[in-house]
């Protein structure tokens, strides 16, 4: 099978594989026929998915807004919005990089006779950069200006030109390049896209205060602001011991055999990291070129791909999710601020005031979402994710792609509803995660009264206290001391 499908490939007849050409050229153009994705790959890739996964109708029309009707509940108004986005498709860290260039090196040094696909392999161009580390690509601006479009085009009641031109909107951002770049490219998406305001200095927004992003990483980066976070799990080297362990699983080491055939290396030479390596490379051609037969991909098959996705989804979990208390501890303040924002258009709306900052845009990572998303109790599977339970886990919730890729977005629209029967009815707030409803875990409703709402997670809003949460306890003694 995988000496026929390594004829498929395209590649430049040699002597004594003349008699394949014509094998080769009848394969490769049923596979460009059969479709235009690594075959069955594209959903594994956890927090490396682009966001055409979560709504493939994108790739027809990046602009489409589907199901407006449904999104929207009958005889209300949205008044407020308040979103977290994670930035648009990116490079690779230089940590990953690094990597990559391990990996390829390990295949370019093969000699003697080589298979079609090492040698396509050997061929591929190492065009990964140290500077890239984690940057923006082209392809994430349009993700960030597409997806400003259509969250404009499902609450155009909140984005109004007025609105942009009195300021009225406020986009918040961490520090990281990709994350401010993504801003502006929202902000562009908004202002010229949507609007409509010619990219010429001409355009009537000169008058406008630029609407310049605004840098607050203790809301972005809540993390890197926790000592007992930082302590705990991120300087922790048994943090994610799960992850280690899964690496030595029996699954791994099935991926790391086979790998190490199709290449011809010693398994002593590979390792879980540069095999998983070698998928996001896969991964990335996807993301940033659109390269949908990279040979990277031809290494892998579904059974590997679910391995390789969970290996993602155990660091995740433990680094980010529900694995540690702290995780989504860490992250009530981002709570608070963003109920402090509802509760304020509650307040404005209910003495009939215009709500001041009705849109308010706030730019991160997964690592931002995935905490404040296991805080409000979302995507908690019955079981921890561990280094054992690969197999049971295999319809768990958590699973990173689905709920993180690249440019995801949670969006909590406050409504007024002006028919309610009572007035503890009047105010609503519906949940959306990457423009689909998504249920609150106490109700399984994705809308729910303000006020039970902030019955619901009050414990976050009085009982959370940041700086308590993130002190590192320091027995000593004679007594507790906070550090
Ligand atoms: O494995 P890498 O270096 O890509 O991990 C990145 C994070 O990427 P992710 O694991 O989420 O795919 C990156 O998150 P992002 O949302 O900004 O892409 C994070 O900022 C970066 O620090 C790396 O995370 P790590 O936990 O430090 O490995």
């Amino acid at each position: 099978m995988s000496f026929l499908f390594a004829a498929c490939r395209p590649h430049t007849p040699k002597p004594f594989q003349i008699l394949l050409f014509s094998i080769t050229w009848i394969c490769s153009s049923t596979r460009t026929s059969v479709g235009s994705q690594p075959p069955g790959l594209t959903f594994y890739f956890g927090t490396k998915t682009r966001y055409e996964e979560v709504n493939p109708f994108l790739l027809e029309n990046p602009l489409l807004v589907t199901g407006k009707q449904d999104l929207l509940p009958n005889m209300c108004t949205p008044i407020k919005i308040v979103s977290v986005i994670r930035h648009g498709t990116r490079y690779p860290t230089h940590k990953q990089i690094k990597k990559m260039k391990k990996m390829h090196d390990l295949i370019v040094r093969q000699e003697g006779i080589r298979s079609e696909l090492v040698e396509e392999l050997q061929r591929w161009d190492m065009w990964y950069e140290d500077w890239m580390d984690g940057q923006l690509v082209k392809k994430g601006e349009q993700d960030m200006s597409n997806l400003a479009y259509r969250l404009a085009s499902l609450f155009p009641s909140l984005f109004t030109k007025d609105r942009l031109k009195q300021n009225n909107m406020t986009f918040t951002t961490s520090s990281k390049h990709r994350c401010v770049d993504s801003t502006k490219s929202f902000i562009s998406g908004l202002v010229h896209d949507y609007f409509g305001f010619p990219q010429a200095p001409e355009s009537e927004l000169k008058d406008l205060p630029y609407m310049e992003p605004v840098i607050n990483d203790h809301l972005m980066r809540f993390f890197d602001h926790c000592p007992k976070f930082l302590a705990e799990v991120e300087d922790n080297d048994t943090a994610l011991h799960e992850v280690d362990k899964f690496k030595q699983s029996p699954e791994m080491r099935k991926v790391i055999n086979k790998i190490a055939t199709l290449l011809d290396v010693p398994e002593l030479d590979l390792s879980a990291d540069l095999i998983q390596m070698a998928f996001f490379i896969c991964s990335f051609e996807l993301a940033i070129k659109n390269i949908t037969d990279s040979p990277w991909c031809n290494l892998f098959d579904q059974e590997d791909a679910r391995v390789l996705e969970y290996l993602n989804d155990l660091k995740q979990y433990w680094k980010r999710g529900h694995g540690y208390d702290i995780n989504s501890r860490s992250s009530c303040h981002l709570f608070q601020h963003i109920f402090q924002h509802l509760e304020a258009a509650v307040t404005e709306s209910k003495s009939s005031q215009q709500v001041s900052m009705p849109v308010v845009m706030q730019f991160g990572h997964a690592e931002t979402l995935l905490p404040l998303l296991a805080l409000l109790g979302l995507f908690k599977d019955e079981t921890p994710l561990t280094a054992e339970n690969f197999i049971s886990q295999s319809e768990r919730k958590f699973r990173s792609g689905h709920i993180v890729p690249y440019a995801s977005n949670l969006a909590f629209v406050l409504h007024r509803c002006d028919m309610a029967e009572t007035p503890r009815e009047r105010y609503q707030v519906q949940l959306l995660l990457n423009e689909q409803l998504l249920h609150f875990p106490h109700s399984h409703n994705s809308l729910c009264l303000f006020d039970e709402m902030k019955e619901q997670y009050g414990h976050l809003l009085d009982g959370c206290q940041i700086a308590k949460e993130c002190a590192i306890v320091k027995a000593n003694r004679s007594s507790e001391d906070e550090l």
